[in-house]
């Protein structure tokens, strides 16, 4: 499967301008015969939060609809990073994954809020966890903070999946914790680790990307950079069966004590 992470900046507050970017990087990466494009977090309005009334996807709609005719159009799967949704009880920060023939494949609410963000003051937590298949593959997807919680990330390859995607808007100052975390989840559940992050500023905050593509056996197949683009790499699924026979993690668990 051949992997496309969008490092996107985002225009603070400015859905009209990103909607058109995030298009404009979905196609380019189609052109260059992706299977799977992944965008960052919050990339519709970024962390504009006092502005949600006025700003966030009314059920998504917006999103789903330009997600699903992109992924059917250009037969592609688009993990939609996440974007700030409005839905009957309040506003999430949502995630809405797309497969190649435009249907949603899923939609998930980010479980755990940030509140050194004051994310927790403006949004809801959700409650549910993200698998879903691409290509027969088992996947699952988590958004920024979900990444502290080892036993979220757990649960999900417990489950099967065989690749994480992991999108954020993490910022720069704590950018070594993301690295690492992102290689120590890979290596603990011995499964795909996709990550993409953000770049840019916004009022608060800088982000430098670093958007990281991790084996199961803990080697960095992309990493590191900080400008703005598309980064592409190849995943060999096998890897993962192959890692899980040679180190039984998954068998060897001790489920009578924890
Ligand atoms: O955990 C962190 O350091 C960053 C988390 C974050 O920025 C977020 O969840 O939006």
């Amino acid at each position: 499967m051949k992997i496309a992470c969008v490092q996107m900046d985002v225009a603070f507050g400015e859905p009209e301008q990103n909607f058109a970017k995030a298009e404009e990087f979905i196609k380019e990466a189609a052109k260059h015969k992706a299977d799977t494009i992944v965008l960052p977090e919050m990339w519709n309005t970024g962390y504009a939060l006092d502005q949600l009334g006025r700003l966030a996807d009314g059920n998504g709609e917006r999103t789903k609809k330009l997600l699903r005719r992109l992924a059917k159009n250009l037969k592609v799967n688009i993990i939609g990073g996440s974007v700030s949704t409005k839905k009957e009880a309040g506003f999430y920060n949502t995630m809405f994954v797309a497969d190649r023939n435009g249907d949603i494949a899923a939609e998930y609410d980010k479980a755990h809020l940030f509140k050194l963000m004051d994310e927790h003051h403006f949004m809801n937590a959700g409650s549910k966890a993200n698998l879903f298949k691409l290509d027969d593959i088992v996947c699952g997807g988590l958004i920024c903070y979900d990444l502290r919680f080892p036993e979220w990330a757990r649960l999900h390859t417990l489950k099967g999946a065989k690749i994480m995607f992991i999108v954020a808007e993490w910022p720069e100052k704590r950018v070594d914790h993301w690295q690492l975390l992102l290689q120590a989840r890979a290596i603990e559940n011995q499964c795909y680790v996709v990550a993409v992050n953000r770049v840019g500023s916004d009022p608060n905050n800088e982000f430098n990307g670093h958007s990281m593509v991790i084996a199961p056996w803990g080697e960095r197949l992309l990493s590191g950079e900080s400008r703005e683009g598309i980064f592409y790499a190849e995943l060999d699924l096998d890897e993962v069966d192959k890692v899980r026979k040679t180190i039984p993690v998954f068998q060897d668990r001790r489920t009578d004590l924890y």
